[in-house]
């Protein structure tokens, strides 16, 4: 599959402040890729760095398998990473035919990406009347213009009610339907989770995690146990392949799967081995509990 983008040991420093730090992954062609991390966790320096407005201050990144300067990629690349910004005397249409000019595209394309971000009954509005929502996505249909192989948003809903995050993540899905790559950065979870096919997970600007979105969910769990000689239980669950790192609490000890088992034969186990379970629950780690856990533990 074609690479889009490849990163190799990024590295930027502010100072003291280390921003990103060596940081390495691929973008295929036709994922949506999310690039997670609470705020300061270097998501705007990583775009802006493979964007060329943020000098590395060592490391390489590669746009379309070399093919292409990093300074030609950009024309292939379509990005937001600032506020929208245009006119606000002019309508949506004077906008984008400005940006055609001034970008020498040609201004068939406006209706259409007006279309696609589902703006053409305010075509002719001025951009002064338009909401955040609207402003956001007609900064999308800009980005759009020159049909870029990639679309690159930071932070697409910030500041968005919830029928406006929608109304984005609606289209951000149409776009990727249509086979144009997708790169956002985002401090949400439930965002990533649900518009994303891969992520990159960036705490104080280390990476803890690269790969598919289904993967980071795919987690069997902790168990909860408990019997009579928790001395005995102990030593019965360390043993078992299944078993991760166990912890005592005063009702019993949740022990982290490594594997997947059943309860079935967790009881059956323990009642080979003399021990009768007084108690046995299982709990599926949901994803957002795994977050959390990834960005504390580094
Ligand atoms: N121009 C700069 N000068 C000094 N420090 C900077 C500069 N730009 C970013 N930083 C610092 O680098 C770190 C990473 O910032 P960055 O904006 O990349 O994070 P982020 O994950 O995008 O967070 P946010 O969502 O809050 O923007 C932060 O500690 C930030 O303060």
């Amino acid at each position: 599959m074609e690479t889009i983008l490849e990163i190799n040991q990024l590295h930027k420093t502010y100072g003291a402040l280390t921003a990103v730090d060596h940081i390495s992954f691929k973008i295929k062609k036709g994922h949506v890729y999310g690039i997670l991390g609470p705020n300061g966790s270097g998501k705007s320096t990583t775009l802006g760095m493979v964007l060329n407005v943020v000098n590395p201050t060592s490391g390489e990144y590669k746009w379309f398998e070399g093919s292409t300067s990093n300074h030609d990629a950009l024309k292939r690349i379509g990005a937001i990473i600032e506020r929208p910004n245009f006119y606000p005397s002019m309508s949506a249409i004077q906008n984008l035919e400005l940006v055609c000019k001034i970008k020498n595209i040609d201004k068939s394309k406006i209706e259409e990406k007006l279309a696609v971000v589902d703006l053409l009954n305010r075509s002719h509005s001025k951009f002064s009347t338009y909401s955040l929502g609207m402003k956001q996505r007609l900064a999308i249909a800009s980005a759009l213009l020159n049909d870029p192989e990639i679309l690159i948003l930071d932070e697409p809903t910030n500041g968005l009610d919830p029928q406006g995050i929608r109304q984005i993540r609606d289209i951000i899905q149409k776009i990727a339907s249509n086979g144009t790559t997708i790169l956002l950065a985002s401090h949400l979870l439930d965002e990533v989770e649900k518009v994303c096919t891969d992520v990159i997970v960036l705490r104080l600007g280390k990476m803890l995690y690269a790969g598919p979105v289904d993967e980071m969910n795919r987690n069997h769990g902790s168990i909860f146990i408990d019997a009579s000689d928790r001395k005995a239980l102990h030593s019965f669950i360390e043993n078992k392949p299944y078993a991760g790192t166990i912890t005592t609490h005063d009702n019993g000890l949740e022990v982290k799967l490594y594997e997947p088992v059943d309860n079935a034969q967790i009881n059956k186990d323990a009642f080979e081995s003399g021990i009768i379970l007084s108690k046995l629950v299982h709990r599926k780690q949901s994803l957002e509990d795994q977050f959390i856990e990834l960005t504390n533990k580094n």
